[in-house]
């Protein structure tokens, strides 16, 4: 198996040391346009194999996409993070441009590649990506719920003093600020309503707090975060390689599930093999299902700017 990672900045470079310790891969890509760059974290990763003990091979390049022929995976990271106090849509002038350009050069090389777009403002970035790549939707995975869900088990967390591994929590809608949405109603410890051990109050500030959790990172590091989402990266490149049916938010493109068409949107969905493979219907409550059309129509608004792309 080949898994290329476009982007060897923050992100891209974590996701790509997280999949090489692994060994989920034989051969792994880095790819940057910045010159030198991608040749000099592959080259770092792979100076800890003999202190880590994997095989993978890790083989940087300076934008040459012929490296990257018959991936099977590849994962765009590239373009510009936020800064504090930037929203992630207002990447969308720049991040655009590039998504776009990747995508082109990837397909070149690899035909048959399933897409994991990281890239923000990501719904948008995947949208984008569906659009000019013309691929099934199968194979276009947008990486924000696998994220969000991992900060909504943290917050839950550190209230109920468990382990985040004994969670089953789930963020749906856009990866964005305002238009995620964290179904405290439907998360679980080992089983029982987390509902059950939490005031009103106490939910709903766990909820705010995994909403603006990458504006929070963003204003603590004075760029945004990167271990969990390489960390979140890389579980959707596992389920994919090893076939593991995971059940994980991921955007993708709706046709009539959860009362949405044509956009890509945080919805649960099996992945595996082929990509993501089937949605779950998760049964939104009536208060919930408006949050997600709201979310939706948001998300929509900010899809109007591909037009012109
Ligand atoms: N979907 C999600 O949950 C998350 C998304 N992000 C997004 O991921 C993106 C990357 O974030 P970071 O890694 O922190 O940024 P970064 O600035 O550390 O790395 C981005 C890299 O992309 C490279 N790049 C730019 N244009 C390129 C092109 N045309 N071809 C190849 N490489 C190119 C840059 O040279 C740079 O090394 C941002 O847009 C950020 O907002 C970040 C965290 C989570
Ligand atoms: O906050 C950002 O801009 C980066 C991101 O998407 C995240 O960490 O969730």
């Amino acid at each position: 198996m080949k898994v290329t990672v476009v982007g060897a900045g923050a992100v891209g470079a974590t996701c790509a040391d997280n999949i090489a310790r692994k060994e989920i891969c034989q051969e792994l890509v880095l790819l940057d346009i910045k010159e030198g760059l991608a040749e000099g974290k592959a080259q770092d990763m792979m100076q800890t194999a003999a202190l880590l003990g994997f095989d993978t091979r890790i083989v940087g390049s300076t934008n040459d996409y012929s490296k990257t022929a018959g991936s099977n995976v590849v994962v765009i990271t590239s373009g510009i993070p936020r800064k504090p106090g930037m929203t992630r849509e207002e990447l969308i002038g720049t991040n655009a441009g590039i998504v776009k350009t990747v995508c082109d050069n990837i397909l070149k090389h690899s035909p048959e590649a399933i897409l994991i777009i990281v890239s923000n403002p990501m719904d948008t970035m995947t949208q984008l990506a569906m659009q000019v790549t013309r691929l099934p939707k199968n194979r276009i995975i947008g990486m924000g719920g696998a994220l969000d869900s991992a900060r909504f088990k943290y917050q839950l967390s550190q209230k109920l003093g468990c382990s985040p591994a004994d969670l089953n929590a789930v963020v749906v809608g856009g990866h964005g600020d305002t238009t995620m949405i964290p179904l405290i109603r439907h998360a679980t410890w080992n089983s029982t309503p987390v509902t059950r051990y939490l005031s009103i109050h106490e939910q709903e500030q766990i909820v705010a707090d995994t909403m603006v959790g990458g504006a929070t990172l963003t204003k603590l590091i004075g760029t945004s975060a990167w271990y969990a989402p390489g960390a979140a990266t890389t579980a959707l490149v596992e389920s994919i390689l090893r076939d593991e049916k995971k059940l994980i938010t991921c955007s993708v493109s709706l046709h009539g599930e959860y009362g949405q068409q044509d956009i890509c949107l945080g919805v649960p969905v099996i992945i595996g093999k082929d990509g993501w493979e089937r949605i779950v219907d998760f049964e939104l409550n009536e208060a919930e299902q408006a949050l997600f059309s709201k979310s939706a129509d948001a998300v929509r608004s900010m899809n109007e700017v591909l037009k012109s792309a």
